[in-house]
């Protein structure tokens, strides 16, 4: 299987600060769907940002399709990498049609051919063509969402990035939304890098799931992997936490109890 992104001891220490991501290295294969989580301020967004270079690394390397991110030109690098994020970030004074056909027509695509990808996108992502020429605050929030993805979708990138795609959506089209992406990811096979504090969306999401603490990349398997033999308390103590499961450490959770490991949440 071709690797369509490694890190390989990446890192980002932000003016002033410590490091919000330290050394991460990590190899995502092409049609794979990684889950990145962890506590609060651990370094997702900053890591899924990188890649697209929203954010600029400070040491290390990012390939994408074998070629180390700063040397793609950033506008090229982010047109080539779909990103859905939970405010989603359409423009509100253009149409759904215009929303969908914007990087199009900046590649130098006929306004017919934008038309007829906005159109494809569309019903790629379940919803009618009337909402074509309607205004993103015409449209309900999960209706605005799948327009979010079908952007991303929009100029046939190998990988997308998401960062709580369904984070503000109520639960039942949050449900809704994540059967849809597990439909589409069916028939398109993408690349998909995936920030969520749900570890109910990264089980039913991902392929595999990338628990990261203070900036550091803690362990990164399948979910049967990770509660089979976790690295440390504390991917035990999260996953425990997060998402109880019939573990075969009781132990640890009574050492939890007691004081002798903290437990850990995810606050959001
Ligand atoms: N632009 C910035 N300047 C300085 N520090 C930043 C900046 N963006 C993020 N940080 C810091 O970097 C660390 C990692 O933040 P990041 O947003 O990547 O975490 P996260 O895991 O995505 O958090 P959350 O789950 O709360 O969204 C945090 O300590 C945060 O305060």
């Amino acid at each position: 299987m071709a690797t369509v992104l490694r890190f390989e001891k990446a890192s980002k220490i932000y003016d002033g600060g410590r490091a919000a991501v330290a050394e991460v290295s990590l190899e995502v294969q092409a049609g794979e769907t990684l889950a990145l989580i962890g506590p609060s301020g651990c370094g997702k967004t900053t890591l899924l940002k990188m890649v697209n270079r929203l954010v600029e690394k400070t040491g290390g390397r990012i390939l994408v399709e074998g070629r180390e991110v700063a040397q793609w030109d950033p506008i090229q690098l982010r047109r080539s990498i779909g990103y859905v994020i939970q405010q989603i970030g359409l423009l509100p004074h253009l149409t759904v049609e215009k929303n969908l056909g914007y990087v199009l027509k900046i590649m130098g695509r006929s306004p017919s051919q934008c038309r007829q990808r906005a159109e494809e996108l569309l019903e790629l992502v379940g919803l009618p063509l009337e909402l074509l020429k309607r205004y993103p605050g015409e449209l309900s929030g999960g209706q605005q969402q799948r327009i979010g993805v079908a952007r991303a979708l929009a100029a046939d990138p190998r990988m997308i990035l998401m960062d709580e795609p369904f984070g503000a959506i109520d639960q039942i089209t949050r449900n809704q939304l994540q059967d849809e992406l597990l439909k589409l990811q069916a028939r398109l096979s993408k690349t998909i890098i995936l920030v969520t504090h749900d570890i109910q969306e990264a089980i039913k999401l991902a392929d595999r799931i990338a628990i990261m603490r203070e900036g550091r990349l803690e362990q990164v398997g399948t979910f049967k992997e990770l509660t089979a033999s976790p690295a440390n308390d504390f991917v035990e103590l999260f996953l425990q936490a997060n998402c109880p499961y019939d573990s075969r450490s009781r132990h640890r959770q009574k050492r939890a109890a007691s004081g002798k490991v903290q437990p850990v949440r995810i606050v959001k």
